[in-house]
């Protein structure tokens, strides 16, 4: 039996999961399973932390991240992220609230800064309040070809265009540790917009590792509104990394200067970039419940 807590941030909601919990691997079929709203409990994905500096989970972590000792001084744990599907994500915005969120409700960290290990590298946490404000430092974003990953010479993927069903389709790409086409839409902003072009460009094949998807309309100077697809997970009312990764578009484009409010159908999330382009992103949490998961009943398909 595993006891797990739901949060939401925005909407877009997280299961965590401690490692010491666990009698073996999660695998991928559990990950569907505990991840399904049908079948199972429900969310947007899986949380699995904290794994600790000193231990072989953590080891192995930092390499398979290439992070060294340098990157990890003073890192106060590690955590894996997975999506519905059973594939891992590098890195989450709103999974890394949560988490930090949920460190905070277990008096593991308090009011200072801290640092977490993700698989997209080292990111720094200050909460200033657990419920209304929680601010990650997510890193640099770059639009470089080979860093998201996309195909073909190396390059800045900027104002590129690819024809879905007809349509021709301005996007830029970026990483912030995990990848992002943003389309940029001159229409109305629609879910069905996400649904319709964002499961194929998730797996256009010029995205090698697959990618989340955002539909970004400019509001004014210090606004953008979105629609999400997400790499593995779906349609979701927010995303963090997905808000991270838009700003930076619109700032990089000169559409809009620091900070920049990003709404989501879940609720806005605030960017910032600073002068060595760190980029910032504040929002909320909230707990959802603790349940328990007696494990598979049966032999149930979905
Ligand atoms: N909801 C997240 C993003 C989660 C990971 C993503 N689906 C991926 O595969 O990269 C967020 O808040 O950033």
């Amino acid at each position: 039996m595993l006891t797990m807590r739901k949060y939401h941030g925005l909407g877009n909601d997280y299961l965590v999961l401690s490692p010491a919990e666990l009698a073996g691997p999660l695998g991928v079929a559990d990950i569907r399973l505990i991840c399904h709203r049908n079948y199972g409990v429900g969310s947007d994905g899986i949380l699995l932390g904290p794994i600790m500096p000193g231990s072989e989970d953590f080891a192995a972590f930092c390499a398979e991240a290439g992070l060294n000792a340098a990157d990890c001084a003073g890192v106060c744990c590690a955590l894996r992220i997975y999506n519905p599907d059973g594939s891992e994500a590098e890195k989450s915005g709103n999974g890394l609230r949560i988490f930090s969120r949920w460190l905070h409700d277990r008096s593991l960290v308090g009011s200072a800064p801290f640092r977490l290990a993700t698989l997209g590298g080292v990111v720094e946490v200050t909460i200033a309040d657990p419920q209304q404000s929680i601010t990650v430092a997510m890193g640099r974003a770059t639009f470089w070809s080979d860093q998201i990953p996309v195909t073909g010479p190396r390059r800045e993927v900027l104002n590129e265009e690819l024809v879905l069903g007809g349509r021709t389709l301005r996007y830029c790409a970026a990483s912030v540790g995990n990848p992002h086409c943003v389309v940029l839409w001159d229409g109305e902003l629609s879910p069905a917009v996400a649904r319709e072009y964002g499961p194929q460009l998730e797996c256009a094949p010029c995205f090698p590792r697959r990618t989340n998807v955002q539909f970004m309309r400019v509001e004014d100077a210090h606004r953008v509104r979105i629609e999400i697809w997400e790499r593995g997970a779906g349609y979701t009312l927010a995303s963090g990394s997905s808000a991270t990764a838009v700003a930076a578009v619109a700032m990089r484009l000169g559409y809009c200067q620091s900070p920049v409010t990003v709404s989501m159908p879940g609720g806005d999330l605030t960017v910032t970039a600073a002068a060595d382009m760190m980029l910032r992103q504040t929002g909320p949490t909230a707990l959802v419940c603790e349940c328990r998961w007696f494990g598979r009943d049966g032999d149930q398909a979905f």
